[in-house]
């Protein structure tokens, strides 16, 4: 008899009680891409620097100006370019060329946009000579005040956030070089299953290609991780141990050991499942020692993606994930991702599951969550005008549930709660997306 599945989620909190988030480091700004903060950042400096013009025109004196909008002529006493520091200044009756970017001469507090003014435009290159400008009040001041965008001491970004483009951005205008990052986590991949061979090499009789190897180094990869690879591995225990020892161990060439090892295949009710026999093997208390500790081999309500295990291999996390590769796949979105996420410690915005209408019906069986490749497509006209709206886009499953080529065309996996046993046209479908 099966025993009773254990839920998703119950899962999920296994699998986070067995990893901790690793040490903070220095790296430098550039390099920060996709890392995750170790420590709350804070503006090293206020942007803009300075108060500065918004627009390429006249520095002015709005004293000079009429309130009620009335032309002005004035006198035109030179230029200030971006980048110019010099001690300009704007008397009674004058007023300054000035470029965007530039900063605001003293005595000024406006710019009026050339396109506003008797001047017209600015020809690139050209001399400007104009000795006056006539010019108007406008109902604003162009002006980009100091701090403006960022004050010195704010707080830019929490710890846990990852950095993105705009951050760098963010950061390095305000004076940020090197940032506390936490270290990229290395993920051991093993797939297991003596009918695999490496891609590329010819197959035998009964041989397969290995295509989950290099699918959750990808999805490692993708999930913010370094990635040693092993295997494939042949459904001997001897040789798994091996892999496994070799996996956790740090090489002369430098390379640490893993932070986590996920395993694919071995894991079900088959004579030859590998990754089970160690697992059992191993566990505390059997014979065979102690290499192996936390052991937990369960059934989760879920499919595809049902036989999973976990465990400490000589301490390091291991998720050993089925061996069926669109159930493979759905386990490291599930468990996987959300482990690398913990090593990473990356805090939220809570991973983005949209809700899209589904396109077409489709049925399976309830009492499980139900994973199915699906892709985004436009909704029949409803007549509604405007293309981009979200409810003109709604779902419809890619292919077969259990081929990795509808997995590769989905724009997402659909999470269908175990109680739902049809899903109806219209129906609102939960989808976590991959693209
Ligand atoms: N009697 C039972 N049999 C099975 C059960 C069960 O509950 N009772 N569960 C089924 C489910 S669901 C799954 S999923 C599989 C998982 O089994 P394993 O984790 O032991 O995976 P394998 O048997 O090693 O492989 C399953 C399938 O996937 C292919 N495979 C494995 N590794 C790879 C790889 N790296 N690249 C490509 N394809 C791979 C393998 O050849 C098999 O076809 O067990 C069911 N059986
Ligand atoms: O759990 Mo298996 O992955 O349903 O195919």
């Amino acid at each position: 008899m099966e025993p009773q599945a254990r839920s998703v989620t119950e899962h999920v909190e296994r699998v986070l009680a067995l990893v901790t988030p690793l040490r903070s480091e220095e790296q430098e700004l550039e390099d920060a891409l996709g890392a995750v903060l170790a420590e709350d950042l804070y503006a090293t400096a206020s942007v803009p620097p300075f108060d500065g013009a918004a627009m390429d025109g006249y520095a002015v004196r709005l004293a000079d100006l009429p309130p009620d909008g009335s032309p002005v002529t004035l006198q035109v006493t030179g230029d200030v370019a971006a980048g110019e520091s010099g001690p300009a200044t704007v008397g009674p009756g004058q007023a300054l060329r000035i470029m965007t970017g530039a900063p605001l001469p003293s005595g000024a507090d406006a710019v009026v946009p050339v396109e506003h003014t008797s001047t017209g435009r600015f020809v690139a290159g050209a001399p400007r000579t104009e000795p006056s400008v006539t010019l108007a009040r406008q109902p604003r001041a162009h002006v980009r005040g100091a701090g403006e965008d960022v004050r010195q001491g704010e707080r830019l970004a929490r710890a846990g956030t990852e950095v993105t483009a705009a951050l760098v951005g963010a950061l390095a205008a305000s004076g940020t070089v090197r940032v506390p990052v936490r270290r990229r986590p290395l993920v051991a991949v093993l797939s297991t299953g003596s009918e695999l061979v490496p891609a590329g090499e010819p197959l035998g009789p009964g041989q397969i290609t290995d295509s989950n190897g290099p699918m959750l180094a990808a999805a490692a990869r993708a999930a913010g991780a370094d990635v040693v690879r092993l295997g494939p591995v042949p459904d001997d225990p001897a040789a798994l141990r091996g892999a496994l020892d070799e996996a956790v161990r740090s090489t002369g060439a430098g390379r640490p050991g893993a932070d986590l090892i996920v395993t694919a295949g071995g894991v079900s009710a088959g004579a030859a499942d590998v990754v089970r026999e160690v697992l059992a093997a191993s566990a505390p208390g059997a014979d065979g020692g102690s290499s192996t500790t936390d052991v937990d081999v369960a059934t989760v309500a879920m499919s595809p993606g049902k036989p999973q295990g976990l465990a400490r291999w000589r301490g390091v996390p291991w998720l050993a994930l089925p061996g069926n590769p669109v159930g493979a796949y759905a386990s490291f979105e599930l468990f996987a991702r959300p482990a690398i996420d913990r090593l990473r410690d990356k805090q939220g915005p809570v991973r983005h599951h949209p809700t899209f209408a589904a396109a077409a019906g489709w049925s399976g069986s309830p009492g499980r969550l139900r994973v199915v490749p699906v892709r985004l497509v436009p909704l029949a006209d409803d007549g509604a005008t405007d293309s981009t709206a979200p409810s003109a886009v709604g779902v419809v499953p890619a292919g077969s549930n259990h081929a990795l080529s509808a997995l590769a065309a989905a724009d997402g996996l659909a999470l269908v709660a175990p109680d739902v046993e049809k899903v109806r046209i219209g129906d609102p479908v939960r989808v976590l997306m991959l693209r």
